[in-house]
């Protein structure tokens, strides 16, 4: 199995709703995404996804978040997702997910995860699941 992985950068601020500490106060991060795709078979030029086009796709979605308050987004919204480094993961996972199964529909790729870090010391990821098999 091969696997492959990019990483990407956004800053934006959020507050996590009923944290009992200083994180429920706004304040910003420079958030950076990794996100790992897998598949068995190489195309032609002996890659499993182009590392640009893969950034393409994952830039087109944080360009959304970027310079942004995060809870202002529909999906982070009070009785949504709270902001944590887990539900961004989460959101963006089902996010690209949704175009690498549109791009690829002969399912020879798979996204595998996508890994959140809200400090150079902290991250959160979401993982494919143990009983999705690569066409789910
Ligand atoms: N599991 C999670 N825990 C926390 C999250 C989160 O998203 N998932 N988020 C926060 C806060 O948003 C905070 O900004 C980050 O927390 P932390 O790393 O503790 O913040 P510091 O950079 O101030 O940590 P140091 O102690 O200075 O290393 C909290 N928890
Ligand atoms: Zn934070």
């Amino acid at each position: 199995m091969f696997e492959v992985a990019i990483k990407e950068s956004f800053a934006a601020a959020h507050l996590i709703r009923n944290y009992p500490g200083d994180c429920a106060r706004l304040h910003g991060h420079t958030w950076f995404v990794e996100v790992g795709i897998y598949g068995e078979e190489l195309d032609d030029l002996g890659m499993l996804i182009d590392f640009s086009k893969l950034k393409q796709i994952v830039r087109s979605y944080l360009k959304k978040l970027d310079h942004q308050l995060i809870n202002d987004l529909p999906e982070f919204r009070e009785g949504e997702l709270n902001p944590t480094a887990e539900n961004l993961a989460f959101y963006l996972y089902h996010q690209i997910n949704q175009v690498i199964k549109k791009e690829w529909p002969d399912k020879k790729i798979a996204l595998g995860w996508v890994k959140v870090w809200e400090s150079p010391t902290a991250w959160a990821i979401y993982r494919r699941g143990k009983n999705e098999n690569i066409s789910g």
